[in-house]
């Protein structure tokens, strides 16, 4: 095994990695959007396509339909398998990734055309770019600089890319379940590149919070009506559905619903201490965000609250009035949307149901002819690693070797749906080894990988992979 034949390897290709993830960043992939369908299917297309280039053994699994909230009935994309290698004397990997993405459209605000990957000081910028499109090919990168130097792969490398991650993992749960005995038969390590790092120090992490994404329907008259002539008289849907958003969580982030609170799991000494250890700046946390205030003022409060903590987020209301001018109108129906991540020992069943009896007790209480309805379209579990164990350990020295500093361990405060999934279906060791930046800019406008992440990333990956196959050896 030589690194350094594979680094000069990767260095001298980096300008090919850039076009792929531009021809990639190119592919509007929003699986939140039903029209956007045929362009997800295409992303899965070229994803297989590329694994066939290497010549993987590819698989294409088709998952079955997807129905919208308003009954429409659209394909999900097919979740694409590959496999290189099959030597029973070599450990397995099987490296998850996604090649969905969220919305991006120029007047959200972004600097940039969110689908033509543009280069800027460095930075790649580009919707996907670091969520997920760059880590999945960094992986694939490092398999292919095996490949091309004629290097034997240090153990049997399998992928399993989906596209609907970013909407909750639609359908993998049951397609992990069915592959158990099959493509997961001889997998022995799980690994996930789907996070950042927490500054610009690399990091392992070892925690996901999990997320239970709620609909609340507020329906009343069965037309929009003119503010002026009825206003006054009748019982307005947006009032009653604000009234209920309102008692939801508190201004000092305090959630409200009875039950979610108490299920939290204690704060071990253990965790304490690895909070300390960690490198994160708080003042330069809050100017990258851009805010003039933080709920709280020290880094273990702040990690504590993004990581192991639930949080409860309002993202929007359906149906509601919000574009430019005064319409004075009565919306007849809105649909408030909001999340809750959550953390162990908190179980998305009981969430639903916390939420659903709270909301319906809170708008018995307005008396109002309105009617609601409560909805949990994601139910999605939390994460938690141990780090002292082995996939950790590679971890550790694949950084060293890449980066020659030792990694912070992390948690990541956003949510993969199937981390848990795996844990729980195939029992084995799970990392996420993350490449992305603190400040890529994940879900948000200007999204960017940069040039150095993205390159050493691919290096790191190709180390790591040698490292797993020392485990056991000494
Ligand atoms: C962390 C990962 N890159 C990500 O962004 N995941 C999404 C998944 C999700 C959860 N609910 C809906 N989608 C996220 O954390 O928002
Ligand atoms: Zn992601
Ligand atoms: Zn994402």
């Amino acid at each position: 095994f030589n690194l350094d034949e594979l680094k000069n390897y990767i260095d001298s290709h980096q300008e090919d990695y850039v076009l792929t993830l531009r021809d990639w960043v190119a592919v509007e992939s929003d699986s939140s959007d039903a029209l956007k369908r045929d362009e997800l299917m295409r992303m899965m297309k070229i994803t297989e396509n590329k694994f066939n280039d290497m010549k993987g053994h590819t698989n294409r699994f088709d998952i079955g339909n997807q129905e919208l909230p308003n009954g429409q009935i659209i394909p999900l994309p097919v979740v694409v398998t590959a496999s290189f290698g099959n030597d029973s004397n070599k450990a397995t990997v099987c490296i998850y990734g996604h090649v969905d993405v969220q919305p991006a459209r120029m007047e959200d605000g972004w600097d940039t055309e969110p689908y033509n990957l543009t280069e800027i000081n460095g930075n790649l910028y580009g919707r996907g770019a670091s969520d997920n499109k760059a880590p999945v090919l960094a992986w694939i990168h490092a398999v292919e600089a095996y490949q091309a130097l004629d290097m034997d792969l240090p153990v049997n490398v399998k992928f399993i890319i989906e596209g609907m991650e970013e909407t909750g993992s639609n359908g993998l749960d049951e397609l992990i379940s069915k592959q158990k005995d099959d493509f997961f038969s001889d997998v022995d390590y799980i690994i996930i590149s789907d996070c950042g790092w927490l500054s610009r120090k690399p990091a392992l992490t070892y925690g996901t919070r999990g997320n239970c994404y709620f609909f609340a329907e507020v329906e009343g008259p069965k037309q929009d009506l003119h503010s002026g002539v009825y206003g006054g008289s009748v019982f307005e849907p947006m009032i009653d559905l604000i009234g209920l958003l309102d008692t939801l969580i508190d201004s000092s982030g305090h959630i409200l619903i009875p039950g979610i609170n108490e299920a939290v799991a204690e704060l071990t000494e253990e965790e304490r201490k690895l909070y300390e250890a960690i490198e994160f700046d708080v003042e330069n946390f809050k100017n990258k965000i851009g805010t003039n205030g933080l709920m709280y003022d020290t880094k273990e409060e702040i990690l504590s609250h993004r990581w192991r903590y639930p949080s409860l987020s309002i993202h929007g209301i359906e149906g509601a009035f919000s574009a430019s001018g005064s319409k004075t109108v009565i919306p007849a129906k809105v649909t408030a949307k909001f999340s809750i991540r959550q953390v162990p020992d908190m179980d998305p069943p009981t969430v639903e149901k916390q939420v659903t009896t709270y909301l319906n007790d809170m708008f018995a209480k307005r008396n109002t002819p309105n009617k609601l309805k409560v909805t949990m379209i994601i139910g999605a579990k939390p994460w938690l690693a141990d780090v002292s164990d082995p996939l950790y350990v590679a971890g550790r020295r694949a950084v060293q070797k890449v980066f020659g500093v030792e990694p912070d361990l992390i948690r990541e405060g956003g949510t993969i749906p199937v981390a848990r999934t795996f844990q729980d279906v195939t029992g084995k060791s799970i990392i996420m080894l993350p490449i992305g930046g603190f400040d890529d800019g994940l879900h948000s406008q200007n999204e960017k990988m940069s040039r150095y992440n993205y390159i050493e990333g691919t290096k790191l990956f190709a180390a790591y992979l040698h490292e797993v196959s020392q485990i056991n050896k000494s």
